[in-house]
Protein backbone atom coordinates (compact mmCIF):
# COMPACT_ATOMS: atom_id res chain seq x y z
CA UNK A 1 0.00 0.00 0.00
CA UNK A 2 2.79 2.20 0.88
CA UNK A 3 5.29 1.36 -2.24
CA UNK A 4 1.87 2.32 -4.22
CA UNK A 5 1.08 5.53 -2.70
CA UNK A 6 4.64 6.37 -2.80
CA UNK A 7 5.08 5.16 -6.65
CA UNK A 8 1.90 7.72 -7.26
CA UNK A 9 4.15 11.02 -8.50
CA UNK A 10 0.98 13.05 -7.17
CA UNK A 11 1.12 11.97 -3.58
CA UNK A 12 2.43 14.78 -1.47
CA UNK A 13 6.02 14.13 -0.82
CA UNK A 14 5.45 15.17 3.15
CA UNK A 15 2.94 12.68 3.55
CA UNK A 16 5.09 10.08 1.96
CA UNK A 17 7.89 10.69 3.83
CA UNK A 18 5.31 10.46 7.15
CA UNK A 19 4.33 7.62 5.96
CA UNK A 20 7.44 5.64 5.73
CA UNK A 21 8.97 7.13 9.08
CA UNK A 22 5.67 5.61 10.31
CA UNK A 23 6.63 2.22 8.90
CA UNK A 24 9.96 2.68 10.19
CA UNK A 25 9.01 3.64 13.79
CA UNK A 26 6.48 0.91 14.18
CA UNK A 27 8.53 -2.36 15.75
CA UNK A 28 10.27 0.32 17.97
CA UNK A 29 7.18 2.23 19.40
CA UNK A 30 5.29 0.95 22.23
CA UNK A 31 1.77 2.35 20.53
CA UNK A 32 -0.77 -0.58 19.45
CA UNK A 33 -1.35 -2.10 16.12
CA UNK A 34 -4.53 -0.25 16.44
CA UNK A 35 -3.02 3.34 16.64
CA UNK A 36 -0.69 2.44 13.79
CA UNK A 37 -3.04 1.48 11.57
CA UNK A 38 -5.36 4.78 12.60
CA UNK A 39 -2.39 7.04 11.62
CA UNK A 40 -1.40 4.93 8.43
CA UNK A 41 -5.05 5.27 7.07
CA UNK A 42 -5.30 9.03 7.67
CA UNK A 43 -1.97 9.82 6.23
CA UNK A 44 -3.25 7.43 3.26
CA UNK A 45 -6.58 8.64 3.24
CA UNK A 46 -7.31 10.95 -0.12
CA UNK A 47 -9.24 13.99 1.47
CA UNK A 48 -6.14 14.66 3.73
CA UNK A 49 -3.93 14.29 0.86
CA UNK A 50 -6.63 17.04 -1.19
CA UNK A 51 -6.28 19.33 2.20
CA UNK A 52 -2.86 19.61 2.28
CA UNK A 53 -2.40 20.57 -1.54
CA UNK A 54 -5.18 22.99 -0.95
CA UNK A 55 -2.83 24.70 1.98
CA UNK A 56 -0.18 24.09 -0.16
CA UNK A 57 -1.58 26.02 -2.86
CA UNK A 58 -2.86 28.87 -0.71
CA UNK A 59 0.82 29.29 1.19
CA UNK A 60 2.85 29.18 -2.81
CA UNK A 61 0.31 31.95 -3.99
CA UNK A 62 0.33 33.69 -0.50
CA UNK A 63 4.25 34.45 -1.07
CA UNK A 64 3.27 35.87 -4.68
CA UNK A 65 3.72 39.70 -4.11
CA UNK A 66 0.54 40.58 -6.35
CA UNK A 67 -1.60 38.79 -3.74
CA UNK A 68 -0.39 41.28 -0.96
CA UNK A 69 -3.39 43.83 -1.05
CA UNK A 70 -1.77 47.45 -0.91
CA UNK A 71 -4.40 48.61 1.82
CA UNK A 72 -7.17 47.38 4.13
CA UNK A 73 -8.93 50.14 4.86
CA UNK A 74 -10.75 50.94 1.12
CA UNK A 75 -13.95 51.75 3.09
CA UNK A 76 -12.81 54.38 5.01
CA UNK A 77 -10.96 56.13 2.49
CA UNK A 78 -14.07 55.48 0.56
CA UNK A 79 -16.20 57.69 2.58
CA UNK A 80 -13.26 60.23 3.39
CA UNK A 81 -13.83 60.55 -0.74
CA UNK A 82 -17.16 60.84 -0.64
CA UNK A 83 -17.38 63.89 2.04
CA UNK A 84 -14.60 65.47 -0.43
CA UNK A 85 -16.51 65.28 -3.67
CA UNK A 86 -19.68 65.60 -2.48
CA UNK A 87 -19.06 69.12 -2.13
CA UNK A 88 -18.25 69.63 -5.84
CA UNK A 89 -20.69 67.52 -7.32
CA UNK A 90 -22.65 70.22 -8.83
CA UNK A 91 -19.14 71.85 -10.14
CA UNK A 92 -17.84 68.64 -11.73
CA UNK A 93 -19.30 65.90 -13.97
CA UNK A 94 -16.28 63.64 -12.99
CA UNK A 95 -16.85 64.13 -9.10
CA UNK A 96 -20.86 63.78 -9.54
CA UNK A 97 -19.91 60.31 -11.20
CA UNK A 98 -17.41 59.07 -8.15
CA UNK A 99 -20.08 60.54 -5.71
CA UNK A 100 -22.54 58.12 -7.18
CA UNK A 101 -20.87 55.36 -7.51
CA UNK A 102 -19.19 55.37 -4.45
CA UNK A 103 -22.74 55.25 -2.54
CA UNK A 104 -23.64 52.13 -4.28
CA UNK A 105 -24.37 49.38 -2.02
CA UNK A 106 -23.07 46.74 -4.22
CA UNK A 107 -19.56 48.53 -4.43
CA UNK A 108 -19.72 49.73 -0.85
CA UNK A 109 -20.38 45.80 -0.34
CA UNK A 110 -17.53 44.86 -2.51
CA UNK A 111 -14.82 47.39 -0.25
CA UNK A 112 -16.38 45.77 3.16
CA UNK A 113 -15.56 42.12 2.02
CA UNK A 114 -12.40 43.50 0.30
CA UNK A 115 -11.24 45.06 3.66
CA UNK A 116 -12.25 42.18 5.90
CA UNK A 117 -9.66 39.36 3.61
CA UNK A 118 -7.35 42.34 3.69
CA UNK A 119 -7.25 42.57 7.47
CA UNK A 120 -7.91 38.77 7.88
CA UNK A 121 -10.77 39.06 9.16
CA UNK A 122 -12.49 35.48 8.90
CA UNK A 123 -15.29 34.07 11.09
CA UNK A 124 -15.74 32.39 12.62
CA UNK A 125 -12.74 32.79 15.03
CA UNK A 126 -11.16 29.17 16.39
CA UNK A 127 -11.28 29.15 20.11
CA UNK A 128 -7.95 29.45 21.61
CA UNK A 129 -6.46 25.98 22.38
CA UNK A 130 -6.09 25.47 25.86
CA UNK A 131 -3.42 25.17 27.56
CA UNK A 132 -2.94 22.33 30.19
CA UNK A 133 -3.16 23.47 33.40
CA UNK A 134 -3.33 22.47 36.77
CA UNK A 135 -6.76 22.78 37.91
CA UNK A 136 -5.92 23.99 41.33
CA UNK A 137 -3.77 26.33 41.16
CA UNK A 138 -4.64 29.69 40.13
CA UNK A 139 -3.91 32.42 37.16
CA UNK A 140 -2.64 35.63 38.25
CA UNK A 141 -1.51 38.51 36.05
CA UNK A 142 0.41 41.47 36.52
CA UNK A 143 -0.43 44.35 35.38
CA UNK A 144 1.19 47.91 35.34
CA UNK A 145 -0.75 51.09 34.34
CA UNK A 146 0.40 54.78 34.42
CA UNK A 147 -1.52 56.73 36.78
CA UNK A 148 -3.59 59.48 35.08
CA UNK A 149 -5.86 62.33 35.58
CA UNK A 150 -8.73 60.26 34.50
CA UNK A 151 -11.36 60.79 36.75
CA UNK A 152 -11.36 59.52 40.57
CA UNK A 153 -13.82 59.42 42.96
CA UNK A 154 -14.73 57.33 46.07
CA UNK A 155 -18.60 56.99 44.97
CA UNK A 156 -19.93 54.25 46.47
CA UNK A 157 -18.16 50.95 44.47
CA UNK A 158 -16.30 52.65 41.86
CA UNK A 159 -12.85 54.39 41.37
CA UNK A 160 -12.20 54.79 37.80
CA UNK A 161 -8.72 56.15 38.48
CA UNK A 162 -7.79 54.41 35.31
CA UNK A 163 -10.04 53.97 33.37
CA UNK A 164 -11.60 51.20 35.21
CA UNK A 165 -14.59 50.90 38.68
CA UNK A 166 -14.41 48.33 41.31
CA UNK A 167 -16.73 46.54 43.39
CA UNK A 168 -16.96 44.37 46.47
CA UNK A 169 -18.29 41.06 44.92
CA UNK A 170 -21.66 40.05 46.66
CA UNK A 171 -20.85 36.38 46.32
CA UNK A 172 -17.22 36.30 47.37
CA UNK A 173 -16.89 39.55 49.04
CA UNK A 174 -13.79 40.21 47.09
CA UNK A 175 -12.67 43.08 45.20
CA UNK A 176 -13.81 42.85 41.34
CA UNK A 177 -13.32 44.97 38.37
CA UNK A 178 -16.96 46.55 37.84
CA UNK A 179 -16.89 48.35 34.51
CA UNK A 180 -13.99 49.05 31.58
CA UNK A 181 -14.30 52.39 30.37
CA UNK A 182 -14.17 52.68 26.92
CA UNK A 183 -10.73 54.44 26.01
CA UNK A 184 -9.54 54.40 29.42
CA UNK A 185 -6.07 53.36 30.31
CA UNK A 186 -7.63 50.03 31.39
CA UNK A 187 -9.14 49.37 27.85
CA UNK A 188 -6.20 50.97 25.99
CA UNK A 189 -3.88 48.04 27.76
CA UNK A 190 -6.56 45.54 26.70
CA UNK A 191 -5.29 43.71 29.88
CA UNK A 192 -7.61 44.32 32.58
CA UNK A 193 -11.35 42.53 31.95
CA UNK A 194 -14.99 42.79 34.06
CA UNK A 195 -14.69 40.41 36.35
CA UNK A 196 -11.33 40.36 37.40
CA UNK A 197 -10.11 39.29 41.00
CA UNK A 198 -8.10 42.61 42.61
CA UNK A 199 -5.36 40.80 44.58
CA UNK A 200 -3.02 43.46 45.26
CA UNK A 201 -2.36 46.87 44.45
CA UNK A 202 1.18 47.97 44.36
CA UNK A 203 2.13 45.63 46.69
CA UNK A 204 -0.90 45.56 49.30
CA UNK A 205 -2.94 43.23 49.53
CA UNK A 206 -6.52 44.06 49.02
CA UNK A 207 -8.43 41.29 50.65
CA UNK A 208 -10.91 42.35 53.11
CA UNK A 209 -10.78 45.86 51.95
CA UNK A 210 -13.50 47.48 50.75
CA UNK A 211 -13.77 49.53 47.20
CA UNK A 212 -12.80 52.55 49.57
CA UNK A 213 -9.94 51.41 51.27
CA UNK A 214 -8.45 50.68 47.67
CA UNK A 215 -9.18 53.99 46.12
CA UNK A 216 -7.15 55.23 48.95
CA UNK A 217 -4.20 53.47 48.36
CA UNK A 218 -4.32 54.42 44.30
CA UNK A 219 -4.82 57.70 45.00
CA UNK A 220 -1.54 58.00 47.26
CA UNK A 221 0.34 56.28 44.51
CA UNK A 222 2.16 58.27 42.19
CA UNK A 223 3.35 57.22 38.53
CA UNK A 224 2.67 53.81 37.72
CA UNK A 225 0.40 51.29 39.32
CA UNK A 226 1.04 47.99 39.46
CA UNK A 227 -2.20 45.53 39.69
CA UNK A 228 -2.38 41.65 40.75
CA UNK A 229 -4.97 40.21 38.88
CA UNK A 230 -6.98 36.58 39.19
CA UNK A 231 -8.03 36.61 35.48
CA UNK A 232 -11.96 36.04 35.17
CA UNK A 233 -13.44 33.06 33.87
CA UNK A 234 -15.05 33.80 29.84
CA UNK A 235 -13.59 37.24 29.75
CA UNK A 236 -14.61 38.81 26.59
CA UNK A 237 -12.75 41.73 24.53
CA UNK A 238 -14.51 45.01 24.84
CA UNK A 239 -16.28 45.28 21.18
CA UNK A 240 -16.65 48.95 20.30
CA UNK A 241 -20.42 49.09 19.02
CA UNK A 242 -20.76 51.30 15.61
CA UNK A 243 -24.16 53.01 16.75
CA UNK A 244 -24.86 57.41 16.75
CA UNK A 245 -27.43 58.68 18.48
CA UNK A 246 -29.14 62.10 18.91
CA UNK A 247 -29.85 63.08 22.74
CA UNK A 248 -33.57 64.33 22.51
CA UNK A 249 -32.47 65.55 26.53
CA UNK A 250 -30.02 67.25 28.47
CA UNK A 251 -28.27 65.39 30.40
CA UNK A 252 -25.44 66.51 33.84
CA UNK A 253 -24.22 63.71 35.47
CA UNK A 254 -23.02 66.01 38.19
CA UNK A 255 -27.27 66.19 39.66
CA UNK A 256 -27.85 62.73 39.09
CA UNK A 257 -28.19 61.33 42.06
CA UNK A 258 -28.00 57.74 40.24
CA UNK A 259 -24.96 57.36 38.71
CA UNK A 260 -22.87 54.83 39.91
CA UNK A 261 -20.10 57.30 39.58
CA UNK A 262 -20.38 61.05 39.20
CA UNK A 263 -16.81 61.40 37.71
CA UNK A 264 -17.31 58.83 35.28
CA UNK A 265 -20.00 60.78 33.48
CA UNK A 266 -20.68 62.04 30.57
CA UNK A 267 -22.74 65.14 30.15
CA UNK A 268 -24.58 66.40 26.64
CA UNK A 269 -27.40 68.94 25.70
CA UNK A 270 -30.36 68.03 23.64
CA UNK A 271 -29.15 67.56 19.94
CA UNK A 272 -25.86 66.31 20.89
CA UNK A 273 -24.36 63.72 18.35
CA UNK A 274 -23.54 60.59 21.11
CA UNK A 275 -21.35 57.58 19.81
CA UNK A 276 -22.54 54.56 21.98
CA UNK A 277 -19.08 52.48 22.34
CA UNK A 278 -21.01 50.02 25.11
CA UNK A 279 -24.47 48.85 25.43
CA UNK A 280 -23.59 45.87 27.93
CA UNK A 281 -25.21 47.39 30.90
CA UNK A 282 -28.71 47.47 30.78
CA UNK A 283 -28.92 50.98 32.66
CA UNK A 284 -25.42 52.84 32.53
CA UNK A 285 -24.25 52.73 28.54
CA UNK A 286 -21.16 54.50 27.80
CA UNK A 287 -20.56 56.78 25.01
CA UNK A 288 -18.53 59.71 23.43
CA UNK A 289 -19.72 62.87 21.79
CA UNK A 290 -19.04 62.28 18.33
CA UNK A 291 -16.03 64.27 17.00
CA UNK A 292 -14.65 64.60 20.80
CA UNK A 293 -10.79 63.75 20.67
CA UNK A 294 -11.23 62.62 24.66
CA UNK A 295 -10.94 58.46 23.90
CA UNK A 296 -12.32 57.67 26.86
CA UNK A 297 -15.98 56.66 26.88
CA UNK A 298 -18.40 58.24 29.81
CA UNK A 299 -21.16 56.91 31.57
CA UNK A 300 -24.92 58.27 29.93
CA UNK A 301 -28.04 56.78 31.45
CA UNK A 302 -29.52 53.73 29.27
CA UNK A 303 -32.72 54.04 26.87
CA UNK A 304 -34.34 52.01 29.06
CA UNK A 305 -33.42 53.91 32.33
CA UNK A 306 -34.33 57.39 30.67
CA UNK A 307 -37.86 56.33 29.74
CA UNK A 308 -38.30 54.94 33.46
CA UNK A 309 -37.18 58.28 34.59
CA UNK A 310 -39.06 60.26 32.47
CA UNK A 311 -42.29 58.25 32.97
CA UNK A 312 -41.98 58.35 36.90
CA UNK A 313 -41.15 62.56 36.75
CA UNK A 314 -44.09 62.77 34.51
CA UNK A 315 -46.67 60.50 36.77
CA UNK A 316 -45.15 62.95 39.92
CA UNK A 317 -45.97 66.11 37.57
CA UNK A 318 -49.76 64.65 37.16
CA UNK A 319 -49.75 64.04 40.53
CA UNK A 320 -49.19 66.90 41.87
CA UNK A 321 -51.06 68.77 39.27
CA UNK A 322 -54.14 66.77 40.06
CA UNK A 323 -57.49 67.99 38.55
CA UNK A 324 -56.82 71.44 39.03
CA UNK A 325 -55.61 71.49 35.37
CA UNK A 326 -57.18 68.61 33.68
CA UNK A 327 -56.02 69.91 29.80
CA UNK A 328 -52.11 70.36 30.80
CA UNK A 329 -49.85 68.54 29.41
CA UNK A 330 -47.26 66.59 31.47
CA UNK A 331 -43.80 68.36 31.29
CA UNK A 332 -40.25 67.56 32.46
CA UNK A 333 -38.71 69.53 34.99
CA UNK A 334 -37.25 72.66 33.86
CA UNK A 335 -39.77 73.12 31.00
CA UNK A 336 -42.02 75.55 31.20
CA UNK A 337 -45.85 74.12 30.54
CA UNK A 338 -47.30 75.85 27.58
CA UNK A 339 -51.08 76.02 27.00
CA UNK A 340 -52.81 73.38 26.06
CA UNK A 341 -54.80 73.94 22.37
CA UNK A 342 -58.04 73.59 24.71
CA UNK A 343 -56.89 76.17 27.05
CA UNK A 344 -55.04 78.49 24.80
CA UNK A 345 -57.24 81.06 23.82
CA UNK A 346 -57.68 81.10 20.72
CA UNK A 347 -56.84 83.79 17.75
CA UNK A 348 -60.09 85.14 16.45
CA UNK A 349 -59.59 86.49 13.24
CA UNK A 350 -56.63 84.03 12.51
CA UNK A 351 -57.99 82.36 9.05
CA UNK A 352 -57.02 78.42 10.55
CA UNK A 353 -56.64 76.51 7.98
CA UNK A 354 -56.03 73.17 9.68
CA UNK A 355 -58.57 73.44 12.33
CA UNK A 356 -59.43 69.63 11.30
CA UNK A 357 -56.47 68.41 13.21
CA UNK A 358 -55.98 71.27 15.77
CA UNK A 359 -57.31 68.81 18.70
CA UNK A 360 -55.16 66.28 18.58
CA UNK A 361 -51.78 67.82 17.80
CA UNK A 362 -50.54 66.14 21.32
CA UNK A 363 -48.45 63.00 21.39
CA UNK A 364 -48.01 62.39 25.05
CA UNK A 365 -47.04 59.15 24.39
CA UNK A 366 -43.59 59.33 22.78
CA UNK A 367 -41.01 59.68 25.11
CA UNK A 368 -37.95 61.08 23.36
CA UNK A 369 -35.16 59.77 24.86
CA UNK A 370 -32.32 59.03 22.25
CA UNK A 371 -32.89 58.61 18.50
CA UNK A 372 -30.42 56.34 16.50
CA UNK A 373 -28.66 58.35 13.38
CA UNK A 374 -26.66 57.71 10.43
CA UNK A 375 -25.07 60.43 8.26
CA UNK A 376 -26.94 61.11 4.58
CA UNK A 377 -25.20 62.39 2.05
CA UNK A 378 -26.23 65.22 -0.67
CA UNK A 379 -27.47 62.95 -3.37
CA UNK A 380 -27.08 64.67 -6.76
CA UNK A 381 -30.07 65.86 -8.26
CA UNK A 382 -32.08 64.91 -5.29
CA UNK A 383 -32.51 67.56 -3.06
CA UNK A 384 -33.83 66.71 0.56
CA UNK A 385 -37.15 69.11 1.19
CA UNK A 386 -36.59 71.90 3.51
CA UNK A 387 -39.38 72.38 6.15
CA UNK A 388 -40.19 75.61 7.92
CA UNK A 389 -41.78 75.17 11.33
CA UNK A 390 -42.84 77.82 13.37
CA UNK A 391 -45.61 79.77 15.30
CA UNK A 392 -48.20 81.39 12.78
CA UNK A 393 -47.05 85.04 12.20
CA UNK A 394 -43.51 84.77 12.96
CA UNK A 395 -41.97 85.03 9.41
CA UNK A 396 -42.15 81.82 7.61
CA UNK A 397 -44.22 82.89 4.29
CA UNK A 398 -41.60 85.97 4.02
CA UNK A 399 -38.30 83.82 4.37
CA UNK A 400 -39.36 81.66 2.00
CA UNK A 401 -40.91 84.20 -0.34
CA UNK A 402 -37.39 85.49 -0.26
CA UNK A 403 -35.80 82.03 -0.83
CA UNK A 404 -37.15 81.69 -3.95
CA UNK A 405 -36.84 85.15 -5.19
CA UNK A 406 -33.31 84.12 -5.05
CA UNK A 407 -33.42 81.32 -7.58
CA UNK A 408 -37.09 80.15 -8.64
CA UNK A 409 -35.71 77.76 -10.76
CA UNK A 410 -34.16 76.01 -7.78
CA UNK A 411 -36.63 76.80 -4.99
CA UNK A 412 -40.10 75.37 -5.36
CA UNK A 413 -43.45 74.76 -3.15
CA UNK A 414 -45.83 72.91 -3.70
CA UNK A 415 -49.48 73.73 -5.28
CA UNK A 416 -51.89 73.53 -2.86
CA UNK A 417 -55.12 71.75 -3.72
CA UNK A 418 -58.43 73.24 -2.95
CA UNK A 419 -62.16 72.17 -3.04
CA UNK A 420 -63.36 76.02 -3.91
CA UNK A 421 -64.50 76.69 -7.43
CA UNK A 422 -62.32 78.54 -9.59
CA UNK A 423 -62.19 82.37 -9.35
CA UNK A 424 -61.58 84.98 -12.25
CA UNK A 425 -58.50 84.93 -13.62
CA UNK A 426 -57.54 81.92 -11.68
CA UNK A 427 -55.54 78.89 -13.34
CA UNK A 428 -56.03 75.14 -12.64
CA UNK A 429 -52.26 73.91 -11.42
CA UNK A 430 -50.84 77.46 -10.92
CA UNK A 431 -52.20 78.56 -7.98
CA UNK A 432 -54.47 76.01 -7.04
CA UNK A 433 -55.39 72.45 -7.94
CA UNK A 434 -58.86 72.58 -7.93
CA UNK A 435 -60.79 69.52 -7.06
CA UNK A 436 -64.00 68.37 -5.82
CA UNK A 437 -64.75 68.49 -2.00
CA UNK A 438 -66.07 64.32 -2.23
CA UNK A 439 -62.41 63.87 -4.33
CA UNK A 440 -60.37 65.61 -1.87
CA UNK A 441 -62.32 64.50 1.43
CA UNK A 442 -61.90 61.05 -0.07
CA UNK A 443 -58.03 61.56 -0.56
CA UNK A 444 -57.76 62.94 2.49
CA UNK A 445 -59.10 59.73 4.20
CA UNK A 446 -56.58 57.76 2.62
CA UNK A 447 -53.74 59.90 3.88
CA UNK A 448 -52.37 61.37 0.86
CA UNK A 449 -52.50 64.69 2.39
CA UNK A 450 -49.47 66.19 4.70
CA UNK A 451 -51.42 68.82 5.63
CA UNK A 452 -55.34 70.11 5.06
CA UNK A 453 -57.74 71.91 6.63
CA UNK A 454 -61.12 73.96 6.63
CA UNK A 455 -61.44 77.70 5.58
CA UNK A 456 -64.82 79.02 5.14
CA UNK A 457 -66.78 76.02 3.85
CA UNK A 458 -63.82 74.90 1.80
CA UNK A 459 -61.26 72.27 2.12
CA UNK A 460 -57.59 73.42 1.31
CA UNK A 461 -54.14 70.94 1.27
CA UNK A 462 -50.90 70.02 0.51
CA UNK A 463 -50.54 66.61 -1.00
CA UNK A 464 -47.57 64.18 -0.22
CA UNK A 465 -47.45 63.78 -3.89
CA UNK A 466 -47.03 67.22 -4.95
CA UNK A 467 -43.61 67.55 -2.78
CA UNK A 468 -42.59 63.86 -4.49
CA UNK A 469 -42.81 65.06 -7.92
CA UNK A 470 -40.92 68.61 -7.16
CA UNK A 471 -38.14 66.59 -5.65
CA UNK A 472 -38.01 63.89 -7.79
CA UNK A 473 -37.80 66.45 -10.76
CA UNK A 474 -34.73 67.87 -9.11
CA UNK A 475 -36.05 71.08 -7.17
CA UNK A 476 -35.32 72.27 -3.89
CA UNK A 477 -38.56 71.81 -2.30
CA UNK A 478 -39.86 74.49 0.33
CA UNK A 479 -42.34 73.85 2.62
CA UNK A 480 -43.88 76.28 5.22
CA UNK A 481 -46.49 73.49 6.80
CA UNK A 482 -48.44 73.61 10.10
CA UNK A 483 -46.31 72.29 12.53
CA UNK A 484 -48.84 68.89 13.08
CA UNK A 485 -47.58 68.49 9.14
CA UNK A 486 -44.43 67.41 10.52
CA UNK A 487 -44.93 63.84 12.02
CA UNK A 488 -46.34 63.13 8.26
CA UNK A 489 -43.48 64.86 6.07
CA UNK A 490 -40.66 63.04 8.17
CA UNK A 491 -40.70 59.82 6.59
CA UNK A 492 -37.70 58.13 5.40
CA UNK A 493 -39.15 59.04 1.47
CA UNK A 494 -38.85 62.19 1.94
CA UNK A 495 -36.32 62.62 4.20
CA UNK A 496 -36.83 66.58 4.77
CA UNK A 497 -34.27 68.71 7.00
CA UNK A 498 -36.45 70.81 9.50
CA UNK A 499 -35.77 74.06 10.21
CA UNK A 500 -37.13 75.94 13.27
CA UNK A 501 -38.52 79.74 12.93
CA UNK A 502 -38.86 81.01 16.49
CA UNK A 503 -39.77 84.21 17.56
CA UNK A 504 -37.24 86.21 19.47
CA UNK A 505 -38.24 87.65 22.98
CA UNK A 506 -41.61 89.66 23.67
CA UNK A 507 -40.08 92.96 23.48
CA UNK A 508 -37.75 92.25 20.21
CA UNK A 509 -40.74 90.74 18.19
CA UNK A 510 -42.60 94.06 18.59
CA UNK A 511 -39.96 96.17 17.95
CA UNK A 512 -39.03 94.50 14.83
CA UNK A 513 -43.02 94.08 13.89
CA UNK A 514 -43.45 97.49 14.12
CA UNK A 515 -40.27 98.88 12.63
CA UNK A 516 -41.10 96.92 9.40
CA UNK A 517 -44.55 97.84 9.49
CA UNK A 518 -45.34 94.15 9.22
CA UNK A 519 -49.21 92.89 8.70
CA UNK A 520 -50.37 90.78 11.20
CA UNK A 521 -51.60 87.28 9.62
CA UNK A 522 -54.47 87.03 11.86
CA UNK A 523 -56.46 89.74 9.95
CA UNK A 524 -58.17 88.43 7.60
CA UNK A 525 -57.63 91.10 4.92
CA UNK A 526 -54.01 91.73 6.34
CA UNK A 527 -54.80 95.12 6.57
CA UNK A 528 -53.05 96.05 10.17
CA UNK A 529 -50.10 95.49 12.34
CA UNK A 530 -49.66 92.52 15.28
CA UNK A 531 -51.40 93.29 18.60
CA UNK A 532 -49.67 92.48 21.74
CA UNK A 533 -52.24 90.03 22.24
CA UNK A 534 -50.99 88.32 19.12
CA UNK A 535 -47.32 87.98 19.80
CA UNK A 536 -48.29 86.91 23.18
CA UNK A 537 -50.24 84.29 21.37
CA UNK A 538 -47.16 83.81 18.74
CA UNK A 539 -44.99 82.98 21.85
CA UNK A 540 -47.53 80.92 23.33
CA UNK A 541 -47.52 79.21 20.48
CA UNK A 542 -43.78 78.64 19.76
CA UNK A 543 -43.30 77.18 23.48
CA UNK A 544 -45.78 74.80 22.66
CA UNK A 545 -44.66 73.51 19.40
CA UNK A 546 -40.80 73.26 21.21
CA UNK A 547 -42.12 71.44 23.58
CA UNK A 548 -44.05 68.78 21.34
CA UNK A 549 -41.61 68.84 18.29
CA UNK A 550 -37.92 70.40 19.09
CA UNK A 551 -36.85 66.74 18.99
CA UNK A 552 -37.52 67.00 15.30
CA UNK A 553 -35.99 70.08 14.20
CA UNK A 554 -32.60 69.96 12.31
CA UNK A 555 -31.44 74.02 12.90
CA UNK A 556 -33.33 76.32 14.94
CA UNK A 557 -33.34 80.16 13.18
CA UNK A 558 -34.60 83.22 15.35
CA UNK A 559 -36.46 85.85 13.29
CA UNK A 560 -35.55 88.91 15.02
CA UNK A 561 -33.83 90.86 12.13
CA UNK A 562 -35.28 89.88 9.47
CA UNK A 563 -32.14 89.93 7.11
CA UNK A 564 -29.34 88.24 10.09
CA UNK A 565 -32.31 85.54 9.77
CA UNK A 566 -32.81 85.16 5.82
CA UNK A 567 -28.82 84.69 5.80
CA UNK A 568 -29.19 81.99 8.35
CA UNK A 569 -31.35 80.33 6.60
CA UNK A 570 -29.40 80.22 3.16
CA UNK A 571 -26.46 79.30 5.27
CA UNK A 572 -28.63 75.91 6.44
CA UNK A 573 -30.19 75.38 3.33
CA UNK A 574 -26.30 75.05 1.22
CA UNK A 575 -25.11 73.16 3.88
CA UNK A 576 -28.34 70.47 3.15
CA UNK A 577 -27.35 70.52 -0.42
CA UNK A 578 -23.65 70.09 0.38
CA UNK A 579 -22.38 68.32 3.97
CA UNK A 580 -23.43 64.64 4.70
CA UNK A 581 -25.81 65.69 7.97
CA UNK A 582 -27.01 63.11 10.42
CA UNK A 583 -30.51 61.49 10.03
CA UNK A 584 -32.87 59.12 11.41
CA UNK A 585 -30.54 55.76 10.67
CA UNK A 586 -34.32 54.23 9.23
CA UNK A 587 -33.60 56.92 6.30
CA UNK A 588 -30.07 55.32 5.07
CA UNK A 589 -30.19 51.68 5.16
N1 LIG B 1 -37.92 89.55 11.20
C1 LIG B 1 -38.97 90.28 10.83
N2 LIG B 1 -38.97 91.60 11.08
C2 LIG B 1 -40.03 92.35 10.70
N3 LIG B 1 -41.11 91.87 10.08
C3 LIG B 1 -41.15 90.57 9.81
C4 LIG B 1 -40.08 89.71 10.17
N4 LIG B 1 -40.39 88.47 9.76
C5 LIG B 1 -41.61 88.55 9.19
N5 LIG B 1 -42.06 89.79 9.20
C6 LIG B 1 -43.35 90.27 8.70
O1 LIG B 1 -44.36 89.68 9.52
C7 LIG B 1 -45.53 89.46 8.76
C8 LIG B 1 -45.95 88.02 8.88
O2 LIG B 1 -44.97 87.18 8.27
P1 LIG B 1 -45.35 85.90 7.45
O3 LIG B 1 -46.57 86.12 6.62
O4 LIG B 1 -44.13 85.43 6.76
O5 LIG B 1 -45.70 84.94 8.65
P2 LIG B 1 -46.01 83.36 8.61
O6 LIG B 1 -45.13 82.72 9.60
O7 LIG B 1 -45.94 82.85 7.24
O8 LIG B 1 -47.49 83.38 9.16
P3 LIG B 1 -48.74 82.42 8.81
O9 LIG B 1 -48.25 81.04 9.09
O10 LIG B 1 -49.76 82.88 9.78
O11 LIG B 1 -49.10 82.66 7.40
C9 LIG B 1 -45.20 89.87 7.34
O12 LIG B 1 -45.67 91.21 7.15
C10 LIG B 1 -43.68 89.84 7.31
O13 LIG B 1 -43.15 90.69 6.34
Amino acid sequence: MTAAVMANGNWDPALSRLLVSLEEARQVLPSSEEEFGFLSDLLQSKELHALVKVHNKIINNGKDEKFHPTLSNSMQIALEVLEVVAPRTCISEDCKEVFMLLQKPHIQGLLCAHDAVAQKDYFPRLPEIPLEVDEDEETIKIVQLVKSNEPLSGAQSAEPIVGATIKTDEETGKIVIARIMHGGAADRSGLIHVGDEVCEVNGISVEGKTPNDVLKILQSSEGTITFKLVPADGKSGLRESKVRVRAHFDYASATDPYIPCKEAGLDFVKGDILHIVSQDDAYWWQARREGDRNMRAGLIPSRALQERRIIHERAQIDKAAGEESLCSVSVLPGCQSPKSPRCASKPKTKKIMYELAENDDFDREEIATYEEVAKLYPRPGLHRPVVLIGPPGVGRNELKRRLIATDPEKYKTPIPYTSRSVRHGEVHGKEYFFVTREKMEEEIESGKFIEFGEYKGNLYGTSAESVKSLVNAGYVCILNPHYQALKMLRTPQLKPYVIYIKPPPFDVLKETRNAAYARSTFDENNSRGFTDEEFRDMLHSAERIEFLYSHLFDCTIVNADLSAAFEHLVQAVTRVETEPLWVPASWVQ
